[in-house]
């Protein structure tokens, strides 16, 4: 009995487009209500949402039964975290802040047992092997593994076509929101010239074969992200989602208030 197939990796291989939604709100009963929308994916979010490696393995636990693949993303590039999180059962990983070939390669030993890298072994007791019910899971992981990096730095962009070229890289996501801060237009994602390299980055990313990723939310942005190439396409964030649902509702009342 292998490794849980990678759904999610073989369609972005295939060049599917797919759209997801990011998952900030820390809590397996919000992932639970978002794993009935139909997003194609949903993003547990490690790097800016406050989960810990339990939350991010609830919400694995409630969105894994549904029709949405699963991804989580990691604070950072670190091995242990990365052994961690596929350990609790994450087959499809994003890193953020990838500047390098070099970065790139070490990352892809990291999500790889022996010999391919260096992933520590703890199946034995790790949720990814059902706890060893799965007999083959070490010799069948590394092929289910589905690694997306960021590229979202001036330096990252300059470095792409170098790290399109490393085995193991299943796609790249363009971070408009830190492109822009490192452009030097913090705060302006849909800025000209970040949209420019973003587009361009895109059309780069599918060009050589692999999932071309981005989160933006604005409908036109999304549109011309699509026709770039785009096709591991984030549209929404639930945190804005509701806050924005909350405020409208709020705002929607106060204006019907009985003048006493
Ligand atoms: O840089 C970006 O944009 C991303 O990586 C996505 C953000 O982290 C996400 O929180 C939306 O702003």
């Amino acid at each position: 009995m292998p490794a849980p197939h990678n759904h999610l990796k073989s369609r972005l291989a295939k060049g599917e487009v797919l759209h997801g939604c990011w998952l900030g709100m820390a809590d397996p009963y919000m992932a639970q209500i978002a794993a009935t929308a139909g997003f194609d994916w949903l993003l547990i979010d490690g790097e800016h949402a406050p989960n810990d490696i339990r939350s991010i393995m609830a919400q694995l636990a409630v969105v894994e039964p549904s029709p949405s693949a699963a991804v989580v993303r990691l604070p950072d590039g670190d091995a242990a975290k990365i052994k961690q999180v596929l350990d609790i059962g994450a087959q499809t990983i994003l890193v953020p802040m990838v500047e390098s070939a070099e970065q790139a390669r070490e990352l892809v030993r990291a999500t790889r047992y022996a010999p391919q890298g260096f992933r520590g072994v703890g199946s034995a007791l790790a949720r990814a092997s059902r706890f060893a019910a799965i007999p083959d899971y070490l010799t069948t992981a590394n092929e289910q593994i589905c690694l997306i990096v960021q590229v979202e730095t001036v330096a990252g962009m300059a470095a792409l076509d170098d790290i399109l070229g490393v085995e193991g890289v299943d796609g790249v996501f363009i971070g408009p929101s830190d492109l822009a801060a490192d452009m030097g237009h913090l705060g302006q994602a849909a800025h000209h010239a970040v949209k420019t390299a973003v587009l361009g980055g895109l059309r780069r990313i599918r060009e050589a074969g692999k999932a071309a990723g981005v989160l933006v939310t604005d409908p036109a942005y999304i549109d011309d992200c699509r026709t770039a190439g785009a096709n591991f396409l984030g549209v929404g964030i639930d945190v804005t989602i509701f806050a924005g649902a909350m405020r409208r509702l709020a705002a929607e009342v106060a204006t019907k208030k009985p003048t006493i």
